[in-house]
């Protein structure tokens, strides 16, 4: 049986990482939406285009030569052949990215390069049973709105900093997580916008993970995942 499981949520509530380990489990394929939109942000800067200007940017993105591997236990991101997996996680790009995402002919785009990669895994390509885990801010609301598990991750902006701060700094003391916050709360200000993952749409469940570590986290997904299916495949 195929499944489909939409995650959306603010920065650091954990859908990266929740999610690719929920794929993992349940064998399924795990898409990355957010490193699509970092991609495209990579690709222009590199094609040194500035990125207030909003044709520039279209045009570039509509030409985007992008690759999104989604085998959960290795996930990778492709850009005219260059692997970019790590250079879209630098902090130019977190501070850049939401130029690019609130542009509405690259949500289009993206959202069109989306859907086609959740509907070639639904039918079967990493999972030999189809289907695909999604996040990002808008899959359970629009890009994968029939999906069979919708859910809204969220925490505390304290929990959420505190996160960041030690993804990126090594630390959460108090000057770490001041270091954080434009990566976190501007880009969620900014990003809320032209996407709705702070208050969950009518079917969607919403996970609190602030009192939670990672496992219980995963724990709590793959239980509203049985619950909904009615199975634990
Ligand atoms: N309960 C939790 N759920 C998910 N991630 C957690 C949790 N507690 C700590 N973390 C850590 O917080 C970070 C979350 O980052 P990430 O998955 O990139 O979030 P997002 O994709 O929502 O921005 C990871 O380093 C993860 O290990
Ligand atoms: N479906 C999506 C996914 C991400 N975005 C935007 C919002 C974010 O600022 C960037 C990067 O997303 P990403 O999930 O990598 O962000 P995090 O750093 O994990 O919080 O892309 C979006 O607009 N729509």
């Amino acid at each position: 049986m195929s499944l489909t499981i939409a995650i959306d949520g603010p920065s650091g509530s954990g859908k990266s990482s929740v999610s690719r380990r929920v794929a993992a489990a349940l064998g399924l394929a795990y898409l990355d939406t957010g490193a699509m939109y970092r991609a495209a942000t990579w690709w222009c800067v590199q094609q040194d285009v500035d990125l207030s200007d909003q044709d520039a940017v279209s045009a570039l993105v509509l030409e985007l030569p992008l690759e999104m591997g989604v085998d959960p236990s290795g996930p990778t991101v492709h850009v005219a052949g260059t692997d970019v997996g790590e250079a879209i996680r630098e902090s130019s790009i977190s501070t850049a990215v939401s130029a690019v995402a609130t542009n509405l002919t690259v949500r289009d785009e993206m959202r069109r390069l989306q859907r086609a990669i959740i509907d070639a895994e639904r039918s079967g390509g990493f999972s030999s049973g189809g289907g695909v885990v999604a996040e990002g801010r808008d899959i359970t609301t629009v890009v994968a709105p029939d999906a069979d598990v919708r859910m809204l991750l969220t925490a505390s902006e304290e929990a959420r900093l505190a996160r960041r701060a030690r993804d990126v700094h090594g630390a959460d003391d108090a000057a770490a997580v001041d270091a954080t916050r434009d990566e976190v709360l501007r880009r969620d200000a900014d990003d809320s916008t032209v996407s709705q993952f702070l208050v969950a749409a009518d079917g969607v469940v919403t996970l609190d993970s602030s009192g939670l570590d990672l496992e219980g986290t995963v724990d709590a997904v793959l239980a509203v995942v049985s619950q909904v299916t009615g199975s634990s495949r």
